[in-house]
């Protein structure tokens, strides 16, 4: 007989949360097709079709009153914060990591200290990039100042960076009177037009801690003097150099300019898609904040890493000896394709040449725990920036909550939620189950979870834990047998409170991710949520349906279930405006009770028509 759970709900702090049910959660990791995949449409500008309204201005206020509501006790003392200065920072202002770079070496070049790997630097540019002062001198005078801003395609703002068309769609959808009908009614004032805020969580230069960009030859023959990195043109496939581009970080323009100079030597030539010819395509430079290195993937026009050779290793010794400190590591993507991906998404193409394996980036709340990424994972482009948002998200998730995390990529978003919970309040989160499709975060996320205090994340001592899996498995091998349609089941990789599941977020729904959860996390790709989700989240609450945490508890046949009915929160990120209307819109005309709570947009690309957007749901 099916066991059912009894409902406990040990904390009054959130006032619309009733606390799911107790008990363990499922173990199994299911395993589904990755999607690593970037398109070249990524370099060109973003498109909108929504119908911006007249530019009214931004409004801020409404996002620092709730930031400080949420970040005060029960009994409105203020909440401590947990992000003190790092004792080893020299100097005042800033982050620990950029007084980490800001020495010279003797070519002039920025040399680097590798960080202690004890000391874990903590966000110090907090207060700034959270200040109402600082944001309105972002808003409204800061410029960008970059001398590329007529050729490249990158930025098409210089100066008032909210003045762009998805901002003033933004603006519209939720100043729409159908939208204000659906807004909690005790969250904002019909009457006032603030309910939609804009911010700018980082400053407009210096910003993008990924960039990918495209090889073309230096000069017009295609010959093998080294070959230049930049943007395609708008609307064309000619490409624009950038060397001194102003929204990178300084390591991309040092990484770009050694690259160039190593090509040269070591004789390699651009790929030319006229030609089919030629070796390299496109570059992706990924910046480790503490150190300031830069990890590299090649992308090569090559179907195995033999014929790479022997100028790859020509070029991998002539960048060591141009800039021996500047590596984290060299990756090389075989992509023989004549498709418009930049990467080839099997994982049999990737592999690493130099250097370690993970990036390290400290988690952006609290002063403990690190994330952990490779090339092969998904990294937000600028880091400083969704910081923030990471913490504004974390603070919204109620005490002692159950959460499902869909989309999660190595778990940024809830195992902030968790560190902020365990910073700030007594009993912390009841779990976390995180999910995503893409194989390789599921060692990110248990090497993230190792680096959490025990007790955070339900163990005694980690040490002692049992192995995680019996027969070690590798990225390609799991590939395989998702391709064959087999599920491949697990003990859960980290403590009792956490665990990850490789899937698709329909099939984590439908395997029961979601069971028990009163929150819900997502953060889909651009093109917004699957249907399958949105189906599910649009459905009304059962109330005869048991509250239940694993799928071999439910009394009904899972034809019947429904996937996300403990759910009361619905937060959504979302890195595409024009999906996010349209599931908004869903969402909000169905009948599963979602009211719109709040809607913040977050400037996380100065100078491009882009907005990332934190909307949040509530339902009774
Ligand atoms: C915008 S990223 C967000 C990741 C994470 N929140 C972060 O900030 O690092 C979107 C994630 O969705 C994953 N993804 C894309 N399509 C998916 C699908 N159908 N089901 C589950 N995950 C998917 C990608 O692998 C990627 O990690």
């Amino acid at each position: 007989m099916r066991k059912q759970q009894s409902s406990s709900s040990k904390h009054e702090s959130s006032k619309r949360q009733k606390m799911g049910t107790q008990g363990k959660f499922g173990t199994m990791m299911l395993l589904c097709l990755p999607f690593l995949t970037t398109d070249v449409s990524a370099f060109a500008p973003t498109h909108l079709f929504l119908q911006p309204s007249l530019f009214a201005g931004v409004n801020t206020a409404l996002w620092e009153q709730r930031r400080s509501t949420s970040n005060r006790n029960s009994d409105g003392s203020q909440k401590q914060r947990s992000r003190r200065r790092r004792p080893t920072t020299e100097g005042t202002g800033g982050t620990g990591r950029n007084n980490n770079r800001n020495s010279n070496n003797k070519n002039g070049k920025r040399s680097y200290r590798v960080s202690n790997e004890e000391a874990r630097p903590i966000l110090t540019n907090y207060d700034a990039n959270t200040s109402p002062q600082v944001n309105q001198e972002r808003l409204h005078r800061a410029t960008i100042d970059c001398g590329h801003f007529d050729t490249c395609s990158g930025c098409s703002v210089q100066t008032k960076i909210a003045n762009i068309p998805t901002i003033q769609s933004a603006q519209s959808f939720f100043s729409s009177p159908w939208i204000r009908q659906s807004i909690l009614y005790d969250s904002y004032d019909n009457n006032d037009d603030n309910f939609y805020q804009v911010v700018v969580p980082s400053p407009l230069t210096s910003w993008r801690t990924q960039a990918k960009l495209v090889a073309a030859p230096k000069s017009s023959a295609w010959s093998n003097d080294g070959i230049q990195l930049g943007l395609y043109r708008s609307k064309s496939h000619q490409v624009v150099a950038i060397p001194q581009c102003a929204v990178h970080h300084p390591s991309i323009n040092r990484a770009m300019e050694t690259l160039e100079q190593a090509t040269a030597k070591a004789g390699i030539v651009a790929y030319s898609s006229a030609k089919r010819e030629g070796a390299l395509r496109y570059v992706q430079f990924q910046v480790e904040r503490t150190t300031g290195k830069v990890s590299m993937t090649l992308v090569w026009n090559a179907e195995t890493i033999k014929q790479t050779q022997p100028a790859l290793s020509r070029l991998v010794k002539e960048l060591q000896r141009l800039d021996p400190d500047l590596w984290h590591s060299v990756w090389v993507n075989c992509n023989d394709s004549t498709g418009n991906n930049i990467l080839a998404r099997n994982p049999n193409r990737w592999h690493r040449i130099t250097g370690p394996e993970f990036l390290r980036e400290p988690l952006p709340v609290g002063d403990k725990g690190w994330l952990y990424f490779t090339p092969l994972t998904f990294r937000q482009g600028n880091l400083d920036g969704f910081d923030i948002l990471a913490n504004d998200v974390a603070s919204l998730v109620p005490e002692n909550a159950k959460v499902c995390e869909l989309y999660a990529g190595v778990g940024l978003l809830g195992l902030s939620a968790l560190a902020h919970q365990a910073t700030n309040d007594e009993n912390g989160l009841y779990w976390l189950r995180c999910s995503d499709e893409n194989p390789s975060n599921a060692r990110c996320f248990e090497r993230a979870v190792d680096s959490l205090p025990p007790d955070w994340v339900g163990r005694g001592n980690r040490h002692d834990r049992k192995k995680p899996q019996e027969e070690e498995i590798t990225i390609a091998q799991l590939m395989e047998r998702m391709q064959s349609g087999d599920a491949v089941q697990a003990e859960p990789p980290v403590g009792d409170k956490t665990s990850y599941m490789v899937a698709s977020a329909a099939k984590a729904l439908k395997s029961g991710q979601a069971l028990g959860a009163n929150v819900i996390i997502v953060d889909p790709p651009r093109k917004g949520l699957e249907f399958e989700v949105l189906d599910e989240l649009c459905k009304p609450i059962d109330r005869h349906q048991d509250s239940v945490e694993d799928v071999s508890m439910l009394t009904i046949p899972d034809e019947m279930a429904r996937w996300t009915n403990d759910a009361r929160t619905l937060i959504y990120v979302s890195c595409g405006f024009e999906a996010l209307a349209r599931d908004a819109e869903r969402l909000l005309t169905s009948k599963a009770g979602w009211k719109l709570e709040s809607a913040t947009g977050y400037i996380l690309f100065p100078g491009s028509d882009h907005v990332e957007t934190v909307c949040v749901f509530q339902r009774d």
